[in-house]
């Protein structure tokens, strides 16, 4: 079946709040199986209380479906063990713990955790187990952040903003190894980089005032110039992505 028909997560007026705003007004999202999605917008549109929507983070009314079952009801610790990680903003790893204790305490009770794979993706985790976190260069504590969110046998990940705030030989780094994620599940992300967003993306969808104006295949991305001027904040060229 064409996974464009078949999205692993559809998400039909989403609607959020945030004390006494009114934050998602709405929203309709498709995020296709084994695909990446990027979630683009201005700052405050409510890309990341999406996510944290969809994980139950905040309080939302509205029928958020994942791989065919009805999850806009649940509570968070459910919908995680059903299959979704969290890569958020921040990277959240514990500056204080080892490498190897930040993976640890990220196993799922009763999963099998994927040391192999993870370890594969990041040869510089497996060299730095005992090293702790807090030594790590951002570029490396993004990888460790993504490490834990494939550390379980999760179906999609979400991950909010992975390359903000690193530097651009970073960006490249880090891209490499979205590239490898993206390679294991499906993937939604929010990203305000346009050109690494160019790289990864092959679906967008495009958020404003609460709400997404646009969901649909990348290409929109590459050639359509004044959807990019209308609705986002990034500029069109930006180094630091690659090619
Ligand atoms: N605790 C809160 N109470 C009320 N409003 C909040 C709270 N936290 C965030 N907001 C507001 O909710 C809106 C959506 O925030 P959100 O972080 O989802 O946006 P975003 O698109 O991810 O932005 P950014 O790119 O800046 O991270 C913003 O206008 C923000 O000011």
């Amino acid at each position: 079946m064409n996974p464009d028909h078949d999205p692993l997560l559809e998400v039909t007026d989403l609607h959020a709040y945030l004390g006494d705003s009114h934050i998602l007004q709405g929203v309709r999202l498709t995020v296709p199986r084994h695909r990446v999605t990027v979630l683009l917008g201005r700052n405050g549109v409510g890309k990341t209380t999406t996510m944290r929507a969809v994980l139950g983070l905040v309080r939302r009314t509205g029928r958020v479906v994942f791989a065919g079952d009805e999850i806009g009801q649940e509570e968070t610790h459910d919908i995680v063990r059903r299959g979704i990680g969290y890569v958020p903003e921040d990277r959240d790893v514990f500056h204080g713990l080892t490498v190897g204790e930040n993976l640890r305490i990220a196993e799922r009770r009763g999963g099998r955790p994927r040391y192999d794979l993870v370890y594969e993706l990041f040869p510089e985790l497996k060299n730095r187990t005992k090293h702790l976190a807090g030594t790590l260069s951002g570029g490396q504590q993004q990888m460790l952040s993504l490490a834990r969110g494939l550390l379980n046998d999760n179906d999609l990940l979400l991950i909010d903003e992975p390359t903000k705030g690193l530097a651009p030989v970073v960006v490249r780094e880090v891209v490499d190894v979205l590239e490898r994620t993206a390679g294991q599940t499906t993937v939604l992300m929010v990203e305000q980089n346009l050109a690494v967003a160019r790289r990864l993306a092959d679906h967008i969808a495009v958020m404003v005032d609460g709400a997404i104006v646009l969901n649909g295949p990348a290409t929109r991305l590459a050639d359509d110039d004044e959807t990019v001027r209308a609705y986002l904040s990034v500029e069109s060229a930006i180094s630091g992505a690659g090619s």
